[in-house]
């Protein structure tokens, strides 16, 4: 079921998650968010994603996972967050935002999110620090003599 839902993305790049800081409403302008919107009537929610992100950032982004669970928002609707890929273009702050940070997983956890989003940027800064374990070089082995 899609209605009732608005979808953020939590796009990540070289270790680095995408946050936007809203400039409205008053009461959610400065804080920061993972862009998308409101998943329109019978639309499928990456569908609802990839529309969202082309119109706010002019990018084509690919989704990639839902991250489990789902948060209220106002309005009476739910939060449903993916993971996602930019496939196509730069992000931009077209609309809705001021500004745009690629912040590593230490950033993000220090900036102030809307509330509803704390559990699934918290989630996405989890997998990032997992990523980046699984490409750390390892040490050499000490050659023997
Ligand atoms: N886009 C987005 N909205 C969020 C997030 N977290 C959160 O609480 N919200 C809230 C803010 C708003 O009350 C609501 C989404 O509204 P929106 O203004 O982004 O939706 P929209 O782009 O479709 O806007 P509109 O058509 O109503 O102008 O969800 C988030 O991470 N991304």
């Amino acid at each position: 079921m899609s209605a009732g839902v608005v979808v953020g993305g939590a796009l990540l790049d070289g270790g680095r998650l995408l946050a936007a800081r809203r400039t409205a409403p008053a009461e959610l302008a400065g804080r920061w968010e993972l862009p998308g919107g409101k998943v329109e009537p019978g639309e499928a929610v990456p569908n609802a994603l990839v529309r969202e992100l082309r119109e706010e950032l002019g990018v084509t982004v690919r989704p990639l996972l839902r991250v489990p669970g789902e948060w209220p928002v106002p309005g009476g609707r739910m939060l449903h967050v993916w993971t996602a890929s930019v496939l196509y273009g730069t992000p931009h702050p077209l609309q809705d935002h001021d500004t745009l940070r690629w912040v590593t997983p230490d950033e993000a956890m220090a900036l102030d999110w809307l509330d509803p989003d704390r559990p699934a940027v918290a989630w996405a800064c989890r997998q990032l620090r997992t990523d980046l374990d699984r490409v750390q070089p390892t040490r050499p082995a000490r050659p023997a003599r």
